[in-house]
């Protein structure tokens, strides 16, 4: 019992809508779906008449009662009976007979009803497939006496469970009502099958055809009835009970079949599973009767079928086999289903020939397809490489080359021919002659062969474009897919939902905020003067007829560069002929050369990057005018950049004109020098630096690195030099938001962390925890507080008794002594009283009546349930004590 009640509460039984009914004061849960539906539909205000069927224990009635205007006529029935509710006419009855129906018309006497509402269940426990169909029916039962006592325009509300029934019954009700609608209101729980279906504006037809309203004809699903009957031999322990009657037109309950039948069927197992008895008095189950194999055990076990066990299924099954041999049964099926295959009519050999072709051809296709797949791979890793800096462009140059024209450097040749000597020589002639080598050898192809392989090429193509369509087709399928997952995982799952939002917050979008805020901030600026803005949208026009880049942004890039008034031209040559990535990574190798004098490999690749491009070469192309290409030289021009805006941001009409470059601004931004960075700025870096001010470091990675800087054991550049990694160069542009998803959850990069700085944060995160809660320090200080009040009072006191010189020194000592031992001993708790929420006390908010010190609210089921389990802990204890004995 206790078991099964904790079950219960385990489920969520007593959850907010539970206590909120006992606070105020309704009979059920349940009154809060009606109060939640009426909030939707608003039906309740403006009813005068309301019939409740399946109105037990009467929370809706109470609701109607509350929402309806006063003195409006309120009826509700049910199975049990339901406690008096002020201006509710109640009773008792079976909403599903005639007697219901005629003290129902008795009531409503002429009135018509404005709503009907039906809430039933009946839930008495039993396999949730029968409680459903029972419900559909109940519901059917409501909509008939509902039909008969609405108003036209009237609303029915009716609670549906989602089974096999529910779209046949909204169909039923979308030939009785204009409105349909179909809510779960918040109460009602999620684990729960059921369902509201509110049909509002009745259509109130003068003749209602009775199949709508007949169970049988609504829910009629033959197939399934039949298959219910059916004996399922696989389990036959397990017995179907079928109350249902007679099917329509058999009224056989013991059906025969004749055992040459059975042997004949294609389908044995139906057959077994649908008939009682096998009969042998055909001419031909006759001999089959006699027949050796037709054993007794066989000849039992027809006669009965409902009672035989897997194992005498098995035997008749494998009876039907060996007959079934034995009258080559099979064979005649199989020979049949030869027959019907279409004749294969001889194939000549030029034919033969021509198929061995075609498939030599499709051969060498997916042979050359293979090779071009490969091809790609290797470009790919190339251009994979490339990005990370690994090769340069002229190692690609020399790379590739070396794999796709070995012919040409073939020096085994070249020192057999003595052309090793010629080339020294500058002989020239020999590359011409490799070149003519390469046209005698296409000669001697076939000249069918090369209009064969021709065709194959076009086919290749039409497959490799008929493979890309499927791809970008699966890839879209996927995406789909994917957004849909998604969207049912958030509408299921809260945690998913509050990580997408904290990863929405959290989702640094590169540069493009800021870019955003750039533009905000060139909008003021804008503002602010207004000649300016003309000169910048002359700019922009410029840029714009140069910007053709077929990258989004590498174009979104080039317009700001040129926007830039004080771009020197052969930059601008340079942004603008870079639409390729090859172009792009040869511009930058070019950049590394530059650079190489001064600056390690990594820290000049970092300073590839797009946004330090300007500021880079800006520096670098004034360094050259001037002759002079110190790097300190500019970073001090940076830094002197830096702090002059610092100081007049705006007002300085120099500065006016760099904020009004958009290029300069934005490189301003994303190198900031270090007090900016320290002095939290709005960028990403500065954010997460001002955190680390505040809270300290609060990961072992950051510690390490860290403890690392502080010993001196790394520095800031190793640091930067790290970063290079091939996490830092990931092109993710073009990848599906499922893979980068996916990536997220899995790719994460593994810092290197010691030991040390784990027990570090482990120490920190120990104290973070000993640290008691806000609550808990305030209500200490609030007893420290009261005792040295107590104290206090104590000490007074005790300097008048000592004042006091009517009594005597023994009698002070006492007294004083009584007086300090009371003060420094604390008061003991009083229990606490549990009230149970009953009679007067039901409903109540706040202190009840007559209730002194500490108290606690509980409903009479959580008095129980308590009682209940100080009587197990007893027993337990009792029991424990006996095994001691
Ligand atoms: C969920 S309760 C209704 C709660 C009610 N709406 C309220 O707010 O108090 C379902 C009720 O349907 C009643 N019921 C089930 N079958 C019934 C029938 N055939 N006739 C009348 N009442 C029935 C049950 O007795 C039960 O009280």
């Amino acid at each position: 019992m206790g078991k099964a009640r904790e079950k219960k509460n385990s489920k969520g039984r007593l959850d907010k809508y539970y206590h909120l009914a006992k606070e105020q004061g309704y009979r059920a849960r349940s009154a809060f779906k009606l109060i939640q539906l009426n909030k939707k539909f608003n039906f309740l205000e403006k009813s005068r008449v309301l019939i409740d069927l399946c109105a037990a224990p009467g929370g809706w009635l109470q609701v109607a009662t509350k929402y309806m205007p006063q003195s409006s006529l309120v009826i509700g029935v049910d199975l049990v009976a339901i406690k008096p509710i002020p201006g509710v006419i109640t009773f008792q009855d079976d909403i599903t007979t005639e007697r219901c129906r005629q003290n129902l018309r008795q009531e409503m006497k002429t009135w018509k009803a404005d709503v009907v509402l039906h809430d039933g269940a009946p839930n008495v426990g039993r396999a949730w497939v029968q409680d459903a169909f029972t419900q559909s029916e109940l519901v059917l039962v409501s909509l008939k006496l509902a039909t008969e006592f609405l108003a036209k325009g009237g609303t029915f509300v009716t609670k549906v469970f989602r089974s096999k029934d529910y779209n046949k019954l909204l169909w039923v009700f979308q030939q009785l009502f204009r409105k349909v609608e179909a809510t779960k209101p918040p109460s009602s729980r999620n684990v729960s099958a059921e369902i509201f279906v509110v049909c509002r504006d009745f259509i109130a037809p003068k003749k209602i055809d009775p199949r709508i309203l007949d169970p049988k004809s609504v829910f009629d699903d033959v197939g399934a009835e039949e298959h219910k009957k059916m004996t399922d031999i696989f389990k036959p322990e397990k017995k179907n009970r079928h109350r249902d009657g007679y099917e329509d037109g058999d009224y056989t309950m013991h059906k025969t079949i004749d055992a040459m039948e059975f042997v004949r069927t294609q389908d044995p197992i139906t057959v077994l599973g649908s008939y009682n008895e096998f009969t042998f008095n055909e001419e031909e189950s006759r001999e089959l009767y006699k027949r050796e194999l037709t054993t007794e055990d066989v000849k039992i076990n027809c006669k009965d079928l409902k009672v035989l066990g897997k194992g005498d299924f098995k035997t008749l099954l494998k009876w039907r086999a060996a007959l079934r041999e034995e009258y080559k049964m099979d064979k005649k099926e199989e020979d049949k289903a030869k027959n019907a295959l279409i004749e294969e009519t001889p194939i000549d050999e030029d034919e033969l020939l021509e198929n061995e072709l075609i498939n030599l051809t499709k051969e060498e296709a997916s042979k050359k397809k293979r090779e071009r797949r490969k091809a790609n791979e290797k470009k790919m890793k190339l251009i994979q490489r490339m990005q990370l800096n690994m090769i340069i462009p002229t190692d690609i140059a020399l790379d590739d080359g070396g794999a796709a024209d070995e012919e040409i450097f073939n020096i085994k040749k070249i020192s057999k021919d003595d052309s090793l000597d010629k080339l020294h020589a500058g002989d020239m002639s020999m590359a011409d002659e490799f070149a003519d080598d390469d046209d005698l050898n296409d000669v001697k192809v076939d000249k069918n062969l090369r209009g064969r392989i021709k065709e194959m090429d076009m086919e290749m193509e039409e497959n490799l474009d008929s493979d890309e369509e499927y791809e970008r087709d699966l890839e879209t399928q996927m995406d789909e897919a994917y957004s849909r997952y998604k969207q049912s995982r958030s509408e299921r799952d809260a945690k998913f939902r509050a990580k997408q939002a904290r990863d929405e917050d959290d989702e640094w979008n590169g540069f493009d905020d800021k870019k955003k805020d750039d533009e905000n901030r060139d909008k003021k600026f804008d503002s602010d003067s207004e000649s300016e803005s003309e000169s910048e949208s002359e700019s922009d026009s410029e840029s714009d007829s140069d910007s053709d880049s077929d990258d989004e942004t590498v174009k979104k890039v080039k317009v700001k560069k040129v926007k830039a008034p004080k771009q020197p031209k052969k930059l601008e040559i340079a942004t603008t002929t870079s639409n390729s990535l090859m172009n792009d990574l040869g511009e930058k190798a070019a950049l590394t050369k530059k650079t190489a004098s001064g600056l390690t490999t990594a820290a000049s690749m970092f300073f590839d990057q797009d946004i330090f491009q300007d500021v880079a070469l800006d520096e670098l192309v004034d360094n050259e005018d001037n002759e002079s290409s110190d790097d300190e030289k500019v970073i001090h021009e940076q830094s002197r950049k830096r702090k002059r805006s610092d100081k007049d941001q705006g007002a300085d009409t120099e500065a006016a004109e760099d904020d009004s470059d958009f290029e300069i601004q934005q490189t301003e931004d994303v190198a900031p020098s270090d007090e900016e960075m320290w002095d939290g700025g709005e960028d990403e870096n500065s954010k997460a630096m001002k955190l680390a001010l505040e809270n300290g470091l609060t990961t072992v990675e950051a510690i390490t690195m860290a403890k690392q800087l502080a010993n001196k054991e790394k520095t800031v550049e190793d640091f930067i030099d790290l970063g290079f990694s091939k996490e830092a160069f990931r092109d993710k542009d073009g990848l599906p938001e499922w893979f980068l998803d996916d990536e997220k959850h899995h790719n994460k990069p593994n810092l290197p962390v010691t030991k040390e700085a784990m027990n570090l944060l482990r120490e920190k995160l120990k104290a973070l925890d000993a640290r008691p809660i806000k609550k808990v320090a305030e209500a200490k200080a609030r007893k420290k507080f009261k005792a040295v009040q107590r104290i206090t009072k104590a000490q007074k006191k005790a300097t008048d008794i000592a004042d006091n010189p009517d009594m005597t020194e023994k009698e002070k000592a006492k007294n004083i002594g009584k007086l300090l031992s009371r003060a420094t001993k604390s008061k003991p708790k009083s229990d606490v009283r549990v009230v149970v929420a009953k009679g007067s006390n039901r409903g109540v908010k706040g202190r009840p009546n007559g209730v002194k010190g500490r108290y606690k609210m509980v409903d009479g089921v959580m008095k129980k349930e308590r009682r209940a389990e100080k009587r197990r802990e007893k027993k337990a204890k009792k029991s424990s004590g006996n095994g001691r004995r």
